[in-house]
C-alpha cells in the first residue's frame, strides 16, 4: 500500500518529460541549443561541444540503430585515466564461470534482504545474484538487487557492460542522467542504457530493489501478434527526461565506470550532467506499471505469462528471449472451470521473480516484498500447497479481480548461474520446497470411471 502511495505522490510531483518508446527526440534546456541542419557544427550554438553516444555499432540496421547527439559544456573525455576502484566492490560480475558462481537446479527463494545502517549508496549497495554469459563477448545478462540508504554523491556511475533495468520496491529513486532527471518510484521501471553516466539520489532513504541488466543487446517492446495495434505497455507512456544541466566547478568529481563488472574511477572537476541539449533514439526512460493494459483469457484455461510481456531483449532466434521483463499486475480473473493460479510447469527458459507489493497468486506464504525466487531451466514449480487447496475448495467460478499486487519476472533462454554470496545468503529461504511438499495425491480411480461415463 505505501508503495501505491508513494507513486501517487511522485506522479503529484513528477517532472515534464518527453514520451515515446525508442523515438527519435530533441530537448534543449536552453533555446536554441540544439544545432539545426548537422550534428557536428565547427562551432555549436553557445560554444558547446559536440559529443555522440553509440548504443549500437555504426553499422547496425536502422531500425536497430541507436545513437544520440549530446551538446555539452566541456566532453566527457575532461578526465584523469581510470584506475581500479579502491575499495574495490567485489559484489558484481558480469562474466559468470565457476571462478564466480556455482550452479543448482533446485528452485531458490530469498527473503527480502535487510537494509543497512551504515551509510551505502546505488553503487556499494548493488550485488549480482546469478546470470550468465560475458559482457566482454556481448551476450549474457546479470540479475542484480540494491539495498541501500544514501544518495550518490560528487559521483556518477556510467555502465560500460550494459543496460540496468531498474526495479524499485522500496525508496524512490531521484535518477539524474546526461538526457536530464528521471524521478521513478516503487511501480515503476527506469532503464539506464550502457553507457550513459548517472547519478542516484534516495530522497527517502532506506530502499531497495532489483536490477536486470543486459550485455549485447537492448530492450523492445514486444510484437503484439494477434493482439493487434494496442495493448499492454504503449509506446506513449515511456518517459523519457528533458535536457539540464549544471555548470561550474566540482572538484574532485568521481566518473565510476562498470567495465568487465569490476569498478574504476577517474576524477574531472565538473559535472558530467553539462548536456545543455541532446537529440537522437537513445537515451534514459521510465515506465509506470499501472499503465500497463493486460489481456488475457476471457473463457478457459490460465495464458502463459508471455502475455504481461512489457519489454523484451531478443536473441538473434525468433521468440526467444535474452531477458523478458514480465509483470503480474491487477487484472480481472474470469476463466471458467478453469484452475486460475498459474499451471504447474518445467520451462526451458529460467525465471527470475520479484515482489514489489502485496502478495503473488501462486504462493500463499513466504513470498514477501522485496523478496525474490529462481527457478532455472526445466526446475519443476508452480502453486504452493495452500494455493492449490484454497483454489480446488472455492471452486472459483464467478469473475474475481486480484488487486493490489504487482510481481514481476525476469526470464531468460540462458542458464543463470548463481553468486555464492546470494546461495549462502542469510537470507535464503532453506525451507522453500517444503511448500509443496504437502501436495497429496487427488487421485481417485472412481471418478475416471464416473468421467468416462458422461462422455
Ligand atoms: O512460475 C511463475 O510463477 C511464473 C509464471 C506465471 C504464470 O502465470 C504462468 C507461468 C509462469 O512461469
Ligand atoms: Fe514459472
Amino acid at each position: 500500500m505505501a508503495a501505491q502511495n508513494d507513486q501517487l505522490d511522485s506522479s503529484f510531483n513528477d517532472l515534464d518529460y518527453l514520451s515515446g518508446f525508442g523515438n527519435s527526440l530533441e530537448s534543449e534546456a536552453i533555446a536554441g541549443a540544439l544545432p539545426r541542419g548537422q550534428n557536428s557544427p565547427l562551432l555549436c550554438p553557445y560554444g558547446l561541444y559536440a559529443e555522440q553516444i553509440s548504443g549500437t555499432s555504426f553499422t547496425a540496421p536502422r531500425k536497430l540503430n541507436h545513437r544520440s547527439w549530446m551538446y555539452r559544456i566541456k566532453p566527457s573525455v575532461t578526465h584523469e585515466p581510470f584506475a581500479p576502484r579502491s575499495p574495490s566492490h567485489g559484489k558484481l560480475v558480469s562474466e559468470f564461470n565457476d571462478s564466480n558462481s556455482v550452479t543448482t537446479p533446485t528452485q531458490l527463494r530469498w527473503r527480502p534482504v535487510d537494509i543497512p545502517d551504515r551509510p551505502t549508496d546505488f553503487i556499494d549497495g548493488l550485488f549480482t545474484v546469478c546470470g550468465a554469459g560475458s559482457s566482454f563477448l556481448r551476450h549474457g545478462y546479470a540479475i542484480h538487487m540494491y539495498t541501500a540508504n544514501k544518495s550518490m554523491e560528487n559521483c556518477a556511475l556510467c555502465n560500460a557492460d550494459g543496460d540496468f533495468l531498474i526495479v524499485p520496491q522500496k525508496g524512490r529513486l531521484w535518477i539524474t542522467t546526461e538526457c536530464g532527471k528521471l524521478h521513478v518510484s516503487p511501480g515503476e521501471i527506469a532503464v539506464l542504457p550502457q553507457g550513459f553516466r548517472f547519478s542516484v539520489e534516495m530522497p527517502d532513504g532506506p530502499s531497495r530493489g532489483y536490477v536486470a541488466e543486459i550485455f549485447g543487446t537492448h530492450f523492445q517492446l514486444p510484437d503484439l501478434g494477434p493482439i493487434g495495434a494496442n495493448g499492454l505497455a504503449a509506446s506513449r507512456d515511456f518517459l523519457v527526461p528533458k535536457a539540464w544541466f549544471e555548470d561550474g566547478m566540482r572538484p574532485g568529481y568521481t566518473i565510476v565506470q562498470k567495465y568487465g563488472g569490476e569498478l574504476f574511477t577517474a576524477k574531472q572537476d565538473f559535472s558530467p550532467f553539462n548536456v545543455v541539449a541532446w537529440h537522437g533514439n537513445y537515451a534514459p526512460y521510465k515506465y509506470d506499471l499501472s499503465k500497463f493494459c493486460p489481456y488475457n483469457t476471457v473463457l478457459v484455461d490460465h495464458s502463459d505469462p508471455s502475455i504481461n510481456t512489457v519489454l523484451t531483449a531478443p536473441t538473434d532466434k525468433p521468440g526467444v528471449a535474452l531477458l523478458d521483463f514480465v509483470i503480474f499486475p491487477p487484472r480481472w480473473l474470469v476463466a471458467e472451470h478453469t484452475f486460475r493460479p498459474p499451471y504447474y510447469h518445467r520451462n526451458c527458459m529460467s525465471e527470475f521473480m520479484g515482489l514489489i507489493y502485496g502478495g503473488y497468486e501462486a504462493k500463499a506464504d513466504g513470498f514477501l516484498p522485496g523478496g525474490a525466487s529462481l527457478h532455472s531451466c526445466m526446475t519443476p514449480h508452480g502453486p504452493d500447497t495452500k494455493t492449490y487447496e484454497v483454489c480446488l475448495l472455492l471452486k472459483a467460478s464467478k469473475p474475481h479481480k486480484i488487486t493490489n499486487t504487482m510481481a514481476f519476472m525476469f526470464e531468460s533462454c540462458l542458464m543463470p548461474r548463481i553468486c555464492l554470496w546470494a546461495l549462502n545468503s542469510p537470507f535464503r529461504d532453506h525451507d522453500y520446497y517444503q511448500c509443496w511438499i504437502g501436495l497429496k495425491s487427488h487421485f481417485k480411480l472412481e471418478d475416471a470411471a464416473v468421467q468416462n461415463a458422461q462422455i
